[in-house]
């Protein structure tokens, strides 16, 4: 529809007088040419056409706007006994004022108040929900957080982030506590997945019998004990996000068949059921035991293996990239810093010789631990050799430090530092390899790893 002056102007009528807002328009002397049926309720008001703007509100500066033609913006004025916030702009024609508008944004500051603190109160919703959002999906490291100057690990970086972008399938190996956790997290942060959920299923720590359930979820009645109506399985949940399947090398062989055709269907099929359902799920598995040997000894399927590895990331351990320890240190101990509240100004020398010297079969995570126990030790803010305690068996030539003997401490303390001391020990002995170190220590894995979480 072609619009003429006529209906133009009628039009605008329509709108200046239906607006919400209150709105007025005089001549540059402050004479009322236009005032809106929201404003004239506010104010009871009738016919006020024509009359000093002065005379029908108070405390305007209408008129004032029109002599000095500069508009006024957010100015507060009281109407009665209302604190309100006026716009006055003056409408120019050939540089002269030839008219004002003005508006009301709202009718009481205190709405603007009340809308503010609404703002903020959801603001700060937002931002626990946010939290909330990614504890719950747990995709709490980025690449930023990895921390190491090392050309082995900054290339590794590299080739990581360029691996985030793509959806392929990783494996990613290396020895306990280089930071597969950390790399998958990180990959799935980076990926176009980042919105969706980042599931973590550690496949050693979950009994046999319940990993299936676990991973894939049962129908109602699948077995005694089973919740009704059926529950999701870690795959379900992973929808549309990342799963991390975390000591992958431990799955069952028969759940390794079902693995294989999950990842070649891409559906899953919850235990007691008829149907699949298919699932859009980025798979990330992680291990630290020879995978090619397990093949060999008939303990992982190649077929699997071949499947998964379709990127492989292979962390190197700490013992070959010593010189991220500045770095790694300096970062760790700023974290541990926060959760101790022990600041360290300065690091002796001696505890540098001692770090280089070490094997750290624990790698960072072992570097992490020996730092809090250090942080513990420490009676000034300067940490020096003997705040170092490292295992005897690594000792050699070391300055190693031996617990303290004289002061009796709680037997829980001691029970629980013998505990420790024993699977620390273990994986030493069974080289990082979680399960053989469960089999020294005569105990089940998924007891070993309900202990070793434990003391992580
Ligand atoms: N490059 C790194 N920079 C900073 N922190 C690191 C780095 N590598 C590892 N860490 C820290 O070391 C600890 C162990 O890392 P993570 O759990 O990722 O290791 P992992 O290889 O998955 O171990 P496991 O095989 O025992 O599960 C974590 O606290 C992690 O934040």
């Amino acid at each position: 529809m072609d619009w003429n002056l006529q209906q133009m102007s009628k039009l605008l009528e329509v709108v200046f007088e239906n607006a919400h807002e209150p709105m007025i328009v005089t001549d540059k002397d402050g004479k009322i040419l236009l005032l809106n049926r929201s404003y004239r309720e506010f104010l009871n008001v009738q016919d006020v056409i024509g009359q000093p703007v002065t005379d029908v509100i108070e405390n305007t500066r209408m008129h004032i706007v029109g002599q000095e033609g500069v508009a006024e913006i957010a100015d507060i004025q009281q109407i009665k006994g209302q604190n309100m916030i006026a716009h006055r702009i003056p409408i120019m024609d050939e540089g002269k004022v030839i008219a004002v508008l003005g508006t009301v944004l709202f009718q009481d500051v205190q709405e603007l108040t009340a809308l503010a603190a609404m703002v903020a109160q959801l603001k700060d919703e937002l931002t626990y929900y946010k939290k909330e959002l990614r504890r719950r999906m747990g995709a709490t490291y980025h690449f930023d957080q990895i921390v190491g100057y090392s050309q082995k690990l900054q290339e590794l970086k590299g080739f990581s982030l360029k691996v985030a972008k793509s959806d392929s399938t990783v494996l990613i190996t290396g020895e306990s506590g280089t930071g597969k956790e950390l790399f998958a997290h990180a990959i799935h942060a980076e990926s176009k997945r980042k919105m969706g959920p980042f599931i973590r299923v550690n496949c050693a720590a979950i009994p046999d019998s319940l990993l299936e359930s676990e991973l894939f979820g049962y129908e109602e009645g699948a077995f005694t004990g089973a919740v009704r109506r059926g529950k999701k399985g870690k795959f379900e949940l992973a929808n549309h996000g990342t799963i991390l399947l975390d000591e992958i090398g431990d799955m069952p062989l028969p759940l390794q068949a079902k693995l294989l055709r999950v990842l070649q269907e891409k559906e899953v099929e919850r235990v007691g059921a008829v149907r699949t359902t298919p699932i859009d799920v980025r798979v990330i598995a992680s291990t630290n035991s020879d995978m090619l040997q397990s093949i060999k000894e008939g303990k992982f399927r190649a077929d699997l293996y071949y499947r998964l590895n379709v990127v492989s990331l292979s962390i190197p351990p700490l013992r070959e990239r010593l010189e991220d320890l500045p770095e790694l240190v300096s970062n760790l101990l700023k974290q541990l810093g926060e959760s101790t509240g022990v600041a360290v100004r300065t690091i002796d020398e001696e505890v540098w010789n001692v770090f280089r010297g070490y094997s750290w079969p624990g790698n960072v995570r072992e570097l992490k631990n020996v730092l809090e126990r250090a942080l513990h030790l420490m009676e000034d803010d300067v940490l020096k050799k003997e705040h170092i305690w490292l295992p005897v068996s690594d000792e050699g030539s070391l300055p190693s430090l031996s617990v303290p003997t004289h002061a009796v401490r709680p037997l829980k303390q001691v029970l629980e530092e013998a505990e420790q001391e024993a699977l620390r020990q273990a994986m030493q002995q069974a080289g990082g390899n979680k399960l053989s170190a469960a089999k020294l220590l005569q105990i089940s894995k998924s007891s070993f790893y309900e202990k070793w979480e434990k003391y992580q």
